[in-house]
């Protein structure tokens, strides 16, 4: 399998805090892996160099043969990765139709006005977007509620609008920011079974997340952070006995019984 994210000597630096510290990791294709780690080890800043919302202080992203690392966040978007957010970023008064379309624009988080003028202007384009969005939608089950306006929709399903919105850029790769956090159990069990369906659809995923049952029953591989340092790499299973991470991070949770 080839390589498909390539994160080389990644470091960050806020003034004195040396947030993600020498980090590098290789996401194969066709590869579900997650990035875990206590509050503050640097999970969510690596996210953001990934997806250059900051740029690093040193290192190299690159996506297949795209040197991601200094590019604006639209170009990392044009070589096939898409994101979601820890909190939802939608426009609550908009339908879910609305939202989804506006994913398609791949600059619409620099140009909101001019998207609206453009879809009022451009009844092609509107047309082959509100298409696309209907497959989206119909793909993660959502099609139904698609006149519904976001604010009128469970949590749970704001976060599943908000996966649609990602997947109108036809992404390769998703980067996945606490997709569980805030849902209930049963929305938690509907989100991972989405998320499988987009991956056996053939996107792949790079997440974050603090609920272990759906990292341990989701990932192929794990990458460990503590501290901005890559404390230990492996598969779920050798994850929960390595005796490092037990103690950073893991606690008794996953110790099996002597
Ligand atoms: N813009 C910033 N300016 C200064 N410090 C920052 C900034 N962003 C993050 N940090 C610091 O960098 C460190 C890593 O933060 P980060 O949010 O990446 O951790 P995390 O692992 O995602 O945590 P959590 O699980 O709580 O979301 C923390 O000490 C945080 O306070």
């Amino acid at each position: 399998m080839a390589t498909t994210l390539r994160i080389e000597h990644l470091v960050k630096r806020f003034e004195g805090l040396v947030a993600v510290n020498d980090l590098s990791i290789d996401v194969q294709e066709r590869e579900i892996h997650a990035l875990i780690g206590p509050n503050g080890s640097g999970k969510t800043t690596t996210l953001n160099l990934i997806n250059s919302v900051i740029p690093p202080t040193s290192g190299q992203i690159w996506f297949r043969d795209t040197l991601l690392t200094g590019k604006p966040t639209f170009e990392t978007v044009k070589a096939g990765v898409g994101r979601t957010f820890q909190n939802i970023k939608l426009f609550s008064s908009m339908t879910v139709l609305e939202n989804v379309m506006m994913g398609g624009q791949k600059d619409v988080s620099h140009n909101m006005l001019r998207f609206i003028v453009d879809l009022r202007g451009s009844h092609r384009e509107e047309r082959v977007l509100r298409e696309k969005a209907c497959e989206v939608l119909d793909s993660i089950g959502m099609y139904h509620l698609r006149n519904e306006t976001v604010d009128n929709l469970a949590y749970g399903r704001q976060k599943v609008c908000e996966l649609g919105r990602a997947l109108m850029t036809t992404p390769q790769l998703i980067l996945l920011d606490e997709p569980a956090a805030g849902l209930n159990p049963s929305e938690r069990r509907e989100f991972v079974d989405i998320l499988r369906k987009v991956y056996d659809s053939g996107v792949d995923l790079f997440l974050i997340e603090h609920n272990m049952d759906v990292v341990m029953n989701l990932s192929h591989r794990i990458t460990v952070l503590s501290f901005g340092c890559k404390i230990a790499e492996g598969t779920p299973e050798e994850i929960q006995h390595d005796p490092q991470v037990i103690k950073a991070y893991l606690g008794d949770r996953f110790r099996t019984e002597e």
